[in-house]
């Protein structure tokens, strides 16, 4: 269990952390959500330990953060800490001696490390001649070592190709089933909604809400119909839901979602038009933090 009290982190004049507290339970993966600058870096650091909060505590199992606890932690963090002149290989080597990993055990650890990120046939290889994809598993591969049974990971998913992304994806999956507390930073929504069991909405410096996946978007969000196509739209439309344009058609939120659709198919039945599209929608993590906010993600 990993226990978060009151943390405060000012960095020069910004208040990057107002009163933060949560609580986050071995075997899940909890997704970090908020825009540029809301503090999820600034957290994640002061749960990697590599920075100290002004004020308030992190507790490990109800024991205060400390140097003991640095093999329980591994971090990822946003920028790649690679040294891109030597090989994968070394660049593990390296970074498991800074966990206190040596011999046998190294050396073991780098290979089963090597198989999890798919690299073992790179291992040889300069990491400058790796695509961005590659570079982000073995920044994450750097962090699983030591197998630690607490993840942080710093939007690990920016600027790489779909395959690694979901080759992240399937690790985080097959981690949080060896028990792993995963906490992942993000500012793509349908990422936290495909992989975490909690989202964290986190903005200028203070956790806005926290919860299930499920629970937030049924809680805060409405179902929508998306229609797509000339004249589609009933007159009494704004009657039915609240009417957004958007993706060259119209979305109604409504709390009614399959009265909203009969509504429409029985209009375009009368004035016989075929719709582009016709979709219901389901409540999106998306919509939740608009709802919280009265924003967009600033992105
Ligand atoms: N070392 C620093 N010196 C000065 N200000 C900082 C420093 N680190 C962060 N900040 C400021 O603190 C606030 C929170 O930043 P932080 O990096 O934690 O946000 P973030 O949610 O991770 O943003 P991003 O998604 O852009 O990484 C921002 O206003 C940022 O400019």
């Amino acid at each position: 269990m990993l226990t978060i009290k009151h943390i405060k982190k000012k960095h020069k004049k910004i208040q990057a952390l107002q009163d933060v507290s949560l609580q986050m339970e071995i075997g899940k993966c909890y997704g970090l959500i908020g825009p540029n600058g809301a503090g999820k870096s600034s957290l994640l650091k002061i749960l990697a330990s590599i920075n100290q909060p002004d004020d308030g505590k992190v507790l490990i199992n109800n024991e205060s953060l400390s140097k003991k606890h640095k093999g329980l932690i591994g971090y990822i963090p946003q920028e790649l800490s690679l040294e891109e002149t030597v090989s994968a290989y070394q660049n593990l080597l390296f970074f498991g001696k800074l966990y206190g990993l040596k011999g046998k055990q190294l050396k073991s650890s780098i290979y089963q490390v090597l198989q999890l990120i798919g690299l073992t046939e790179r291992a040889k290889e300069k990491v400058f001649t790796f695509s961005g994809g590659m570079k982000r598993r073995l920044n994450i591969g750097c962090a699983l070592l030591h197998q630690p049974s607490i993840l942080i990971m710093d939007e690990p998913t920016v600027g790489i190709d779909p395959q690694s992304r979901q080759f992240i994806f399937q690790l985080i999956h097959e981690l949080k089933q060896q028990h792993t507390l995963i906490i992942y930073a993000s500012h793509y929504m349908e990422e936290i909604e495909q992989i975490c069991d909690e989202a964290v909405f986190i903005d200028h410096g203070n956790i806005i809400k926290s919860a299930t996946i499920h629970e937030l978007a049924n809680a805060y969000a409405s179902p929508s119909v998306f229609i797509k196509g000339d004249t589609c739209l009933p007159d009494h439309a704004s009657l039915i839901g609240r009417v957004t344009n958007k993706h060259g058609g119209y979305i109604i939120t409504t709390n009614h979602p399959l009265s909203a659709m009969e509504s429409i198919i029985q209009h375009c039945h009368t004035n016989n038009i075929l719709p582009e599209q016709l979709e219901l929608l389901k409540p999106r993590l998306e919509d939740t933090f608009f709802s919280l906010t009265g924003s967009q993600l600033r992105d």
